[in-house]
């Protein structure tokens, strides 16, 4: 599905990513973590090609697509999570309402709201932010710190959703610092000091 193979990203010289290699397979659920300023989005940056990597290379399989938050998803502020959601849809698929409503119903937004986004909390951002990423039935779906802002509740139901996801056959990459409970991870990995390296527990 996606090979990412000794990539490195460096930045004027000062090298980021010194060397990052995992494989991921279908139902995989994987969580990298490491400390602030690791690189974590860094790496997904370079895997979505929003920065060209400097070294290695990461190859996705012909059928596969990837859906990715990362950091703080950007919105049309004056437009309501429906025009968002359809808008970010349409530049590649058809919008499909019932089955981004599931999604929305799982976290708590309400697809029909005529709320504005530039009123939308933090989580309620991150809520949005999730669903875009996967509500285009994508396959390899990267997480950039998914728990940011969301409460107690809304945890245990993204916990539930991705497990759901990975039970699909859809693969979850979710890099935090932070654990949420529930998650079904089958792989782990730290991002230190450039390098990422996979954990047995
Ligand atoms: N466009 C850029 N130009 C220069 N340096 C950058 C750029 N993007 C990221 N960096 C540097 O790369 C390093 C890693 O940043 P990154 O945001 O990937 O870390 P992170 O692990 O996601 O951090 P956090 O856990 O705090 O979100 C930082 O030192 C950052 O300053």
């Amino acid at each position: 599905m996606l090979e990412v193979d000794h990539l490195q990203m460096s930045f004027q010289g000062q090298e980021v990513i010194k060397d990052a290699t995992f494989t991921l397979e279908p139902g995989d659920l994987v969580h990298i973590t490491g400390p602030n300023g690791c690189g974590k989005s860094t790496l997904f940056k370079a895997i979505t090609g929003i920065y060209q990597a400097t070294g290695g290379k990461c190859t996705l399989g012909e059928k596969d697509e990837i859906g990715a938050l990362i950091e703080n998803p950007g919105f049309l502020e004056f437009a309501d999570l429906k025009s968002n959601l359809s808008f970010l849809a349409k530049l590649k698929h058809e919008f499909d309402y019932n089955y981004t409503q599931t999604f929305c119903q799982r976290l708590g937004l309400d697809l029909a709201s005529k709320q504005r986004m530039s009123k939308y909390s933090i989580g309620m951002r991150q809520k949005a932010g999730i669903i875009q990423a996967v509500m285009e039935k994508q396959n390899v779906i990267l997480l950039d710190e998914p728990s940011r802002g969301l409460d107690a509740d809304s945890l245990l139901a993204f916990a539930d959703l991705v497990n759901d996801l990975a039970k699909e056959g859809r693969s979850v990459v979710i890099a935090s610092h932070d654990q949420v409970p529930g998650i079904n991870y089958n792989k782990h990995y730290v991002l230190e000091q450039g390098v990422l390296t996979q954990n047995e527990n």
